[in-house]
């Protein structure tokens, strides 16, 4: 039930179910992405029922009189359920998660609950994180309404008032922003400019001077796409092991200087370097010690030292240090320095060396590695912002496809892009939806295609994108957005569609790469994985070629890009050199298996000769 009974106080009274969004109603977003997930939806609304009937789903009133709130029209839901289970979201969630009942319903069942709902975690203004429960979004037992009948009665009206009488399982979504909710009529307007500001594929082909759908050099595909496609905006705050692999979404400014102190970098004798000597030996007294982590007030004047353990903070006037294993000699309470064993200044670590405060650490769009887990644990931050996390849904084409598990009939072979592509997608640390094989016939492409798009900002499918007569997926692709056909100058790979699509007032970037197992491959990595990469929100980075002889000849044709299947090694007299893994046909996946590079020979380029430098993009790195 879609909860719709409210008063619209925050958004000036207005029926906030029936205000314009997307080129639906907020209340027709909700009907969408829930009635998926369930046997029927009905429309808890107090005015307007009229219009919410519009919706095609029965609209019930609360049984209370005058707007008493979520509890009301829970319990009118409760009472008109025919089924065991009542699930209810608020009319102006309009992004909530497509897989909210069946989360819901799994903890229900296994905690043996009589409510199951959402909660996420949220970061508070100081940085610290709370969990946010959104009881607005639960899956109630109809065998609770009595209990809710009693508290109602006593007057009660509040959700966590109810929920102290039941017992309730709470289910951990991590992208909280599928439960936001448009509050304000300015968040609504913001919401919609943000879609405008979207350009179209027009725009962006327009300043491109010979531009030629049926000849596409790859380096104006990548262009296209990547003026093309939009980051995510949504920013989550999650714990700091937790950031691995996300990408930042905001500068992290240092809120100290690492080291805090001039400190020592060995461990030996701390002093004022002017007293040193060229010619003779230098004597100091050595008036005590410092350890790491220790504060001491030792201030030694001209003609003294101290002992200093490495981390240790230099003392006021001291800045250099002796390490001690390069002592001329050393008693009890005295140091000797030969001449030109040190120089003022040796060995001392300054202040903010690593990183000064108030600078920025580390930069928003920055994909975390390990070094900047580590960096930011040294600036004592425990939560990071990073842009949430990419939803990619993705499919295979094809009546002759069959999944593992199933008989290989006649002219079938067993699926393998969507293998391929997981282990992409996964290494890229996106979510993933994998939607199966979907077969060559326009009314299932189509679903899958709207079905896609309704639940993911990017949509990746294979084959049929070329010129065969089975090859539906480009006209229903055509007929659901802002979509292209390519012929890019390339091999393998030269059939691609590219666009955006939109359904049901969702849109997502789509990416329909060619069938043949390794150009799906070589489509991601060059095209794809770019374009998902700048949705995420990172920064651009090139691809890094390394340059290596070629072992043997390679034939190429000048005009197009040829990415070959290759196997660098290191030979006897430590150059770079590759081989190319035999046949190179766009169906033979196990070249790609044997490789760990890809040969990338460029547009211009002719024949190979042995021993010729060629470039190579490895794969350990690429993802
Ligand atoms: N007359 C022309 N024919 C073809 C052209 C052309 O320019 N003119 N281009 C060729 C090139 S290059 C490619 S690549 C393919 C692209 O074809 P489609 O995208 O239409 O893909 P399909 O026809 O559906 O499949 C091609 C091939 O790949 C096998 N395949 C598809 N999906 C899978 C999968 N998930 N797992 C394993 N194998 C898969 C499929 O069985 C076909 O053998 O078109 C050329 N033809
Ligand atoms: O894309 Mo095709 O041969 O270039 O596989
Ligand atoms: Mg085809």
């Amino acid at each position: 039930m879609i909860l719709a009974g409210g008063r619209g106080t925050r958004m000036g009274r207005v029926d906030k179910g029936l205000q314009p969004f997307r080129g639906a109603t907020l209340a027709a977003h909700v009907l969408r992405r829930l009635a998926p997930q369930v046997h029927v939806v009905a429309i808890n609304a107090n005015r307007n029922q009229e219009a919410y009937a519009a919706l095609g789903a029965p609209v019930l009133p609360d049984e209370l009189t005058g707007f008493e709130g979520p509890l009301a029209g829970l319990q009118t839901g409760l009472r008109h359920c025919a089924t065991d289970l009542l699930v209810t979201a608020p009319c102006d969630s309009p992004f909530l998660p497509p897989d909210l009942v069946q989360r819901l319903r799994d903890a229900l069942v296994t905690q043996q609950a009589d409510l199951a709902l959402a909660v996420t975690m949220e970061t508070d203004e100081a940085g610290v994180a709370h969990k946010q429960p959104h009881p607005v979004f639960s899956l109630v037992r109809k065998s609770a309404l009595p209990r809710l009948d009693a508290y109602l009665a006593e007057g009660g009206r509040r959700m966590d008032g109810w929920h102290k009488s039941i017992k309730v399982a709470e289910v951990l979504f991590n992208d909280a922003a599928a439960f936001r909710n448009i509050n304000t009529l300015a968040e609504l307007q913001q919401e919609e400019q943000a879609r405008d500001a979207a350009p179209t594929l027009q725009d962006v082909v327009s300043c491109l001077s010979g531009y030629d759908p049926h000849a596409v050099p790859v380096s104006q595909a990548q262009h296209i796409i990547r003026e093309f496609v939009q980051p995510v905006r949504a920013v989550e705050k999650v714990a700091l092991r937790a950031a691995l692999g996300r990408v930042l979404a905001a500068d992290l400014v240092s809120p100290i200087s690492v080291p805090a102190h001039d400190n020592s970098a060995m461990d030996g004798f701390a002093f004022a370097g002017d007293q040193l000597d060229g010619e003779h030996p230098t004597t100091l007294q050595v008036i005590g010690a410092v350890y790491a982590g220790r504060p001491s007030d030792l201030r030694p004047q001209a003609g003294e030292c101290v002992r200093i353990m490495t981390g240790g903070v230099m003392p006021p006037g001291c800045d250099t240090v002796l390490p001690q294993e390069l002592a001329a000699g050393i008693t009890d309470d005295h140091v000797t320095i030969a001449p030109r064993t040190v120089k003022t200044g040796d060995n001392r670590r300054f202040k903010g060396e690593d990183l000064m405060e108030g600078s920025p650490a580390l930069k928003a769009g920055k994909i975390v590695r390990p070094a900047d887990l580590g960096l930011i644990a040294s600036l004592g931050i425990a939560e990071v912002p990073v842009r949430r996390k990419l939803r990619v849904a993705f499919f295979s084409t094809g009546d002759e496809l069959r999944s593992i598990g199933e008989p290989l009939a006649p002219g079938c072979v067993y699926d393998s892009n969507r293998y391929t592509l997981h282990g992409m997608l996964t290494r890229l640390g996106v979510e993933l939806v994998d939607m199966g094989i979907v077969k060559d016939d326009p009314a299932s492409l189509e679903a899958a295609l709207r079905d896609a798009c309704e639940s993911a900002d990017a949509v990746i499918t294979s084959g049929g994108v070329s010129v065969g007569a089975a090859d539906y997926t480009k006209q229903i692709m055509a007929t659901l957005g802002d979509v292209t056909f390519w012929t890019i100058g390339m091999r393998p790979g030269r059939p691609m569609a590219f666009g955006k699509i939109h359904s049901n007032g969702h849109s997502a970037f789509l990416f329909g790469l060619p069938g043949n197992p390794v150009a799906v491959m070589v489509t991601f990595y060059f095209f794809a994985r770019h374009a998902l990469l700048r949705m995420m929100g990172a920064s651009a980075s090139d691809d890094l070629l390394v340059q290596a002889r070629s072992f043997g000849p390679i034939r190429k044709k000048p005009g197009r890009t040829e990415y070959q299947r290759g196997i660098l090694t290191v030979n006897a007299d430590g150059a770079r050199e590759v081989r190319i893994t035999g046949s190179q046909g766009s169906g033979i996946l196990r070249s790609m298996a044997e490789a760990n590079c890809m040969v990338v020979l460029p547009d211009h380029q002719g024949n190979v000769a042995a021993g010729d430098l060629v470039d190579v993009l490895l794969f350990e790195g690429l993802i």
